[in-house]
This record gives C-alpha cells, structure tokens and sequence, in this order.
C-alpha cells in the first residue's frame, strides 16, 4: 500500500506567516509529525507528498532524501493536489494497490487508530475505509438568511449577523470525517477525474467514491487526529502531540 499527503495548502484561516504545514510543535514541523505517522507503519511502502511547485520549506524536511517518501506538485484545490499525486503513483504502482491519503494538517495520528484503518480496508479494498468521529452536540441546521430574527421583525446583534435555526438534525446518523481515507488507487483516481469532469463538489476522497454509489466503511477515529485550522487550534495539537510521544 502507499500513502498521500496533501500539503499544497496556504493555511489561509490559520494567518501564519508560513503555511500552516510549517509551524514548529512538539519538537517538528506539522508537515513531518503527519509523515512520520506514516512513515513508522511498515504496510505503507511509498509516500507522496503533494506540494506547492514553488514550496521552498520541504528542502528542510528530516525527511528529504528518504526512498520511501517522494515530492510532486499539488494543484490549485485539495482534490486536485491528491489527483496529481495518484497520476504520478500510478506509473509505479497498479490500480489495485491501496492507498491512504492523509492530510497534512492532521498531524496527530495514533499508531492503533492507523493500523486499524488498514486491517479495515485491506478486508474491504472494494470498499474503502476512512476514520470518522460520531458528532457528540446537538446538531443545528441554520435557515439561509444571516439576519439575527426577533419576533417577526429582522434585526442584526451588536455582534454583528448571526445565523437563525432553521432545525434541529437528527446526531443519530451524523459522523465527522477525518483521515486518512483509504481506497484503491485506480478507483479514486476515476472518481475524482468522474468528479472534477461533472463539476461535483468534493471535499474528501469518500465524497468522490460515493458519487460513484460506493459505500465507503467508517472506522472510529480519534478527537487526537483533529484537523489544525486556526491559530487556536495549535495550543491543543501541542497537547495531543507531546502526549503521542509520551505513548
Ligand atoms: N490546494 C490545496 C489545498 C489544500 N491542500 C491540503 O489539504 C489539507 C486540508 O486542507 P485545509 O486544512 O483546508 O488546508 P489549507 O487549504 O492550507 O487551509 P485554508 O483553507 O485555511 O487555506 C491540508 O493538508 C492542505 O495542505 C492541498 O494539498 N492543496
Ligand atoms: C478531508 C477532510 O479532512 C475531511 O474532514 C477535510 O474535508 C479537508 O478540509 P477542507 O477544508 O474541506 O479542505
């Protein structure tokens, strides 16, 4: 099996001087904890990593000269830097090899969580497997206007528009997806094509399979592999990433 990561982000929401990928926590860049996660389980022969064609920060990667990890050029969305990555996979390895594509802004992946992942998908290749958490709050779905409503009138807080319910979902059925994501290369890479040429929007490999009418298996993850996003989320990755180390 082989791994992708996507990493030709900006970290636009994370306002870092640097993408986010790059931000120094517990000791290693984001970037490397998230391939070290990888790299340290022995299944996974090969490492893509999609990157900005003008990224100049990976040159000091501890992991720059490794067989096992190769660089390629990530595109302009998500989809695009993991369809580029599987391109380039596919010269080497056949459409039936499994990969992982992980983000590299989950940079806290448990080694048990990872393994189970892949006992799942390797029993299910047609299938695929991704980590998921079930959603924990209420859930709320809010009505499309931003106007804060009072009684029937329409008016906007001293905070600004604030959104309205619209309804209450039922939690039930609704689960967060995380990654990795794992599927089979020649069949992700069809469906993301499928999907970029009929313009369906895609946010996560699943999301592509499924517009396929596959129903990809979810295997419980972790609140450890959260994704790091803005600048408050780096106070807890910190947390999470010493105590992984820690074992
Ligand atoms: N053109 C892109 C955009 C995103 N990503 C990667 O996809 C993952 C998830 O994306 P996200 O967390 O949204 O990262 P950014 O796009 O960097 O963040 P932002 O939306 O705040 O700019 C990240 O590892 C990011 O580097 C990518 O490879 N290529
Ligand atoms: C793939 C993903 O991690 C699933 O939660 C997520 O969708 C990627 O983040 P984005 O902000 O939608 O690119």
């Amino acid at each position: 099996m082989i791994a992708v990561i996507p990493a030709a982000g900006i970290g636009q929401r994370m306002g870092a001087a640097l993408p986010k990928q790059y931000l120094e926590c517990a000791g290693a860049t984001l970037l490397d904890h998230t391939i070290s996660a990888l790299f340290a389980e022995s299944r996974i022969q090969k490492i893509y990593i999609a990157l900005q064609p003008d990224d100049h920060w990976f040159a000091s990667s501890r992991y720059v000269g490794s067989e096992k990890v190769e660089r390629v050029d990530g595109g302009d969305t998500r989809s695009a830097s993991v369809l580029n990555a599987l391109s380039v996979a596919l010269a080497t390895f056949s459409n039936d090899v499994l990969v992982a594509v992980h983000d590299a802004a989950r940079p806290c992946l448990p080694p048990e969580v990872l393994r189970k992942l892949l006992d799942v998908a390797y029993e299910f290749p047609a299938q695929g497997a991704l980590l998921a958490i079930p959603v924990r709050d209420t859930v709320k779905y809010v009505a499309d206007t931003a106007a804060l409503n009072v009684g029937n009138s329409s008016s906007v807080s001293s905070y600004g528009q604030l959104p309205i319910i619209a309804r209450t979902l039922d939690r039930e059925n609704i689960w967060l997806a995380q990654t990795p994501q794992v599927f089979r290369l020649g069949d992700l890479q069809r469906a993301l094509v499928l999907a970029e040429q009929h313009g369906v929007g895609i946010t996560d490999e699943a999301s592509a399979m499924e517009a396929r009418g596959i129903q990809p298996i979810l295997v419980p993850g972790s609140r450890m592999v959260m994704k790091v996003t803005d600048p408050e989320d780096l106070e807890l990755i910190e947390f999470y990433l010493s105590k992984l180390k820690r074992g």
